[in-house]
């Protein structure tokens, strides 16, 4: 953060610790009455009536430490949040300084796993890198958050203060904007917005519709969209009713990626199934994960490690079953110090992707949180 703050604005006080800004409606928190390091005990509590609302973070790993909490205080608004001009004037200026692995790296990565897939027993993985980020000034988590929703199309965005998980997430802030429903209730109406299959967009107006249209034609990107639609259908079937799936995927956007996406959407068979019950149900994806699920989990902790909170899910569920779960993408983690932070972006695999697209698909993906944290 370098530029100066608005002269007549004064940090707000009230800066939440958790906010989830969504075109639908959007949520702000302060303080924990309670932490849920374990997602089902969040869920559990939830259903009992023992606690009215959770709000935080989960993670790709099934036995990562959740950042979840029962709020203080709660703020609700209809539509998508206003970020205060205090964080819109500031500027944050970090440079990238490490890519975790290199770029060519993770072309090998992602070849391994194209081989891998042909050979058999893995139909589609999802491999991501990292990059870290320095800034020479200490990094404002929410002047980050107020850049991704002021430049996303549908002012998504959100921030999570993950020092509930504890250890080394102590301090450290997520912040991101996503593009991806993993899930939302309403009453009983459940949807799901599912995003797997992409293109880079292109400032020239012809070529950025030509390869929107060339990714609604691709039959690659169409399998890989498949895979994502058949685990949430199966995932769904026994939890929802009337579940309406359309037939093809259509064409969505942000500012930096087109995407093939599908509105699912059904009604809770059991008005006891939360938001969060659903998330938990339907999380790992194919869209950060792969098909099968275990085998695809296997490839990714052995070629990258752990991810932690990034492709995981973020968002809020309250004790009468409503709720709203984005899938962890187009995101980063600032440090607890504030000196820098980590961004990532991971892209789908299946048989026929090609190792040179897929690298430029991540850096398009970066492009999303790096632009907000000043780094191109
Ligand atoms: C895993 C990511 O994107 C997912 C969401 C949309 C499209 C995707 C794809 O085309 O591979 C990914 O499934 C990411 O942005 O890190």
């Amino acid at each position: 953060m370098a530029s100066g703050p608005h002269p007549d604005a004064a940090r707000p006080v009230t800066a939440p610790d958790f906010l989830l800004s969504r075109h639908t409606g959007s949520l702000r928190t302060q303080g924990s009455l309670r932490a849920f390091p374990d997602p089902a005990d969040a869920a559990l509590a939830l259903r009992s009536g023992r606690c009215g609302l959770v709000v935080g973070a989960i993670g790709f790993e099934p036995d990562a430490p959740a950042a979840l909490v029962e709020p203080d205080i709660v703020v609700r608004t209809d539509g998508p949040l206003e970020p205060p001009a205090y964080f819109r004037s500031l500027r944050t200026r970090a440079r990238v300084v490490e890519e975790l692995p290199s770029t060519e790296a993770h072309r090998r990565r992602v070849a391994t796993a194209i081989a891998g897939i042909r050979a058999g027993g893995l139909d589609k993985v999802v491999l991501a890198r990292a990059v870290r980020l320095l800034a020479d000034d200490p990094i404002d988590p929410h002047a980050v958050c107020a850049a991704l929703i002021d430049s996303s199309p549908s002012a998504d965005g959100f921030l999570v203060d993950l020092s509930p998980a504890g250890g080394v997430h102590s301090g450290r802030i997520l912040v991101g904007s996503s593009p991806e429903l993993l899930v939302r209730r309403r009453g009983d109406v459940v949807e799901c917005h599912p995003l797997a299959g992409s293109a880079p967009r292109s400032r020239d107006t012809s070529v950025d519709q030509a390869a929107g249209r060339a990714l609604q034609a691709s039959g690659k990107d169409a399998a890989e969209h498949a895979f994502v639609v058949d685990s949430l259908a199966t995932a769904l079937a026994p939890l929802c009713r009337d579940l309406q799936i359309p037939e093809r995927p259509s064409l969505t956007s942000t500012r930096e990626m087109w995407h093939l996406g599908t509105r699912i959407r059904g009604r809770v068979a059991d008005p006891r199934t939360t938001a969060l019950d659903l998330a938990l149900a339907v999380h790992p994806t194919p869209a950060v994960c792969g098909t099968p699920t275990d085998e695809a989990r296997r490839v990714i902790a052995g070629l990258e490690g752990r991810r932690g909170f990034y492709s995981g899910a973020v968002g809020w569920a309250d004790a009468g079953g409503d709720g709203d779960w984005m899938v962890t993408i187009r995101c980063a983690e600032i440090d607890a110090d504030r000196s820098g932070a980590i961004a990532w972006a991971g892209g789908g695999l299946v048989a026929d992707s090609d190792p040179d697209d897929e690298v430029a698909e991540t850096a398009a993906k970066l492009r999303t949180v790096l632009t907000a944290l000043g780094a191109v």
